[in-house]
C-alpha cells in the first residue's frame, strides 16, 4: 500500500517513510501528519500493519488512536510491510526501529543494520536516512557504510542522527510540543530537508553532527536516571532519619537550577529505555577507555532499589513472607503505559514469589493473559477482588485509579491492613487514620 506525497519543500515534493510501528515510529508518523505531512508507516509484523491500518493501536498511549482514525479517515497516512516500494517511494525516511540490550549492555543494531541494508538495496534516488531510534555514539557512520555496502550502483544519499525524546504515556503531547529539536549531520542538503520537516515546530533546534547529536540521547536518558539515583539513595538515609523525602524533592527542585522534576523517590527506574540506554552509555564508555563512576553508581542503586523496598515488607511483615497472600497493584513500568518492560513491578513479583508468597495482581491496562507470569499470579478485573483475604497490598505503579481508592472499604476485606506503597503515592495520615499500616518509601 503505497502513499502520495507530500512535503513541499522549496518546490521540490519530500515523501516520509517511517520504519517501525512501536512507540516512537507511530508517534512520529502521526505528528507529521498533524503538520501536513503524507506519511507511510512501515513494519515487517503484519498484525501491527493490520491493526493500524484499521485505525486500532497495538500498545496503549493516550490520544494516539483518535489520531490515528483521523489521519486514515483524511488518508494522509497509510501502512504497508512492502520495505521495497515503501523505500523506493519515499525521500526522507525515519528509522524508528528497536534498538534492545544486547551484550553486556551495548545497544543491539540488529534491526538497524537490517534497515540501512534494505535500504541500499533498494533506494533509487537520493534519500535522507534519519536515525530517529536511540543508537550508540558512531552509528551514523555505520549506517552510512551498511547503506553503501549494499547499494547495487552509487546513488548520493545522507544520514542524519535526530533523537526522539517522547515518553510513554505522553507520547503525542511530547513529540508535538517537545522542548528542543536536535539534528545531527554535516550536510547541508539533508539540514535543509530537516529545518523544512520541523518548520512548525515552536522549540530550540540543536543543531550539531551526527556524533553529538547520539551522544545527547544519552546523556539526557543517564542525566534524569541519575536524578532518580540520587533520590532514591537519598531517600534510604531519609528512612534511617524519619525524614519525609517528599519534603526534601519538593525543597530542593524548588531551586530552577535543579527543577523539580525526576525526583520522586520510588521503587527506581524501569522502561524500555532507561535501564538500557544507560548501560549502553556505560558499555561505550568502556569500549573508550573512560570510566563513567557516577553511571555505575546510578546502575547499582537502581538495581538494589525494589530490593530495599522488598526488605521493609519483609521485616514489617515478621520476616518470613512464606504462606501469605499480597496483592500487587500495577504491573506497568510507570503510569498511563501497558509497556511492563523492566517493570520493578515484576521484579518485585518475582522475589514475592521466590518467598512462596501467594501473588494476586491488578493493572487497568496490562493483561498478563498468555505470559508465563499468568501461570503463577492470579489477575482480577477488579482492586477489589486483588485485594480480598491478603495479607498486604503493594502499590507498584502510580495510576491516577489507586490514588482515588476508597481504602476504608478495602480495608474490611484484606486479612491483615498492610499498605506498601511503593510510589509514595497515599498520604500516609489518611490512611492510617483507617487502621492501616502504611510503609513507603521515606514517605513520613
Ligand atoms: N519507547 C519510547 O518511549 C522511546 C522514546 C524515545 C526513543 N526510543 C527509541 O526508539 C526506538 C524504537 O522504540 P520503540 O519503543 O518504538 O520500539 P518497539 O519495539 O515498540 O517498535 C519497534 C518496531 O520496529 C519494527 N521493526 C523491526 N525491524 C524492522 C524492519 N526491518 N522493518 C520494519 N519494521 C521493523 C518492529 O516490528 C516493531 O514494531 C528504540 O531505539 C528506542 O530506544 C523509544
Ligand atoms: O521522578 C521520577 C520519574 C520517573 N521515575 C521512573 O523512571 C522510569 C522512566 O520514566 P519516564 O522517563 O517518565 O518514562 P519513559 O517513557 O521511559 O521516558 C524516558 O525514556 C524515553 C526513551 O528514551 C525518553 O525519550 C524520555 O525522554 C525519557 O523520559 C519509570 O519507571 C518511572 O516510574 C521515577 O522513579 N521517579
Amino acid at each position: 500500500m503505497i502513499l502520495l506525497p507530500l512535503v513541499h519543500q522549496g518546490g521540490s515534493v519530500v515523501k516520509i517513510l517511517v520504519i517501525g510501528t512501536g512507540y516512537v515510529g507511530t508517534t512520529t508518523s502521526l505528528i507529521f501528519c498533524e503538520k501536513g505531512h503524507q506519511v507511510t508507516g512501515l513494519d515487517l509484523d503484519d498484525r501491527k500493519i493490520q491493526a493500524l491500518t484499521s485505525g486500532k493501536l497495538h500498545f496503549y498511549e493516550p490520544g494516539l488512536e483518535e489520531l490515528l482514525t483521523k489521519h486514515i479517515t483524511n488518508k494522509n497516512i497509510s501502512f504497508t510491510t512492502d520495505t521495497e516500494t515503501a523505500i523506493k517511494e519515499n525521500d526522507v525516511i525515519f528509522i524508528c526501529v528497536g534498538t534492545p540490550m544486547g551484550k553486556e549492555g551495548s545497544a543491539d543494531l540488529t534491526f538497524v543494520k537490517n534497515v540501512a541494508e534494505s535500504i541500499g538495496r533498494y533506494m533509487n534516488r537520493y534519500k535522507v536516512v534519519v536515525t530517529k531510534s536511540t543508537v550508540p555514539v558512531g552509528t551514523a557512520e555505520k549506517v552510512t557504510n551498511w547503506i553503501i555496502k549494499n547499494q547495487p550502483t552509487p546513488i548520493s544519499f545522507d544520514v542524519v542522527s535526530n533523537p526522539e525524546f517522547l515518553r510513554e504515556g505522553s507520547a503525542l503531547y511530547d513529540a508535538l510540543y517537545p522542548d528542543r529539536i536536535v539534528i545531527g549531520t554535516t550536510s547541508e542538503k539533508a539540514r535543509t530537508i530537516m529545518e523544512e520537516l520541523y518548520k512548525d515546530f515552536q522549540c530550540p533546534v540543536v543543531q550539531t553532527n551526527p556524533k553529538a547529536s547520539e551522544m545527547i540521547k544519552y546523556a539526557a536518558n543517564s542525566f534524569l536516571a541519575m536524578k532518580i539515583s540520587y533520590i532514591n539513595e537519598l531517600a534510604r538515609l531519609c528512612d534511617r532519619l524519619g525524614i519525609n523525602v517528599n519534603d526534601v524533592s519538593k525543597g530542593i527542585g524548588l531551586d530552577h537550577r535543579i527543577g523539580p522534576l525526576f525526583l520522586r523517590a520510588g521503587m527506581g527506574y524501569g522502561g524500555s529505555c532507561f535501564p538500557k540506554d544507560v548501560n549502553a552509555l556505560l558499555q561505550t564508555a568502556k569500549e573508550n577507555g573512560q570510566l563513567l563512576s557516577i553511571l555505575d553508581s546510578v546502575v547499582k542503586v537502581n538495581a538494589s532499589q525494589p530490593l530495599y523496598f522488598m526488605e521493609k515488607i519483609q521485616q514489617a511483615l515478621g520476616g518470613d513472607l512464606q504462606g501469605k497472600t499480597i496483592a500487587v497493584l500495577g504491573l506497568s513500568f510507570k503510569a498511563n503505559t501497558d509497556d511492563t518492560r523492566e517493570s520493578p513491578s515484576l521484579i518485585i513479583i518475582e522475589n514475592l514469589l521466590g518467598d512462596q508468597v501467594t501473588v494476586r495482581a491488578h493493572d487497568p491496562v496490562v493483561h498478563l493473559d498468555n505470559s508465563p507470569l499468568s501461570e503463577v499470579v492470579q489477575q482480577f478485573e477488579t482492586v477489589a477482588e486483588t485485594v480480598s483475604g491478603t495479607d498486604a497490598v503493594i502499590l507498584c505503579t502510580d495510576w491516577e485509579d489507586y490514588k482515588s481508592l476508597n481504602w476504608g472499604e478495602l480495608k474490611p476485606l484484606m486479612k491483615q491492613p498492610y499498605i506498601f506503597d511503593g510510589r509514595n503515592m497515599l498520604d500516609k495520615r489518611e490512611v492510617e487514620s483507617l487502621g492501616f499500616h502504611y510503609i513507603g518509601i521515606a514517605n513520613h
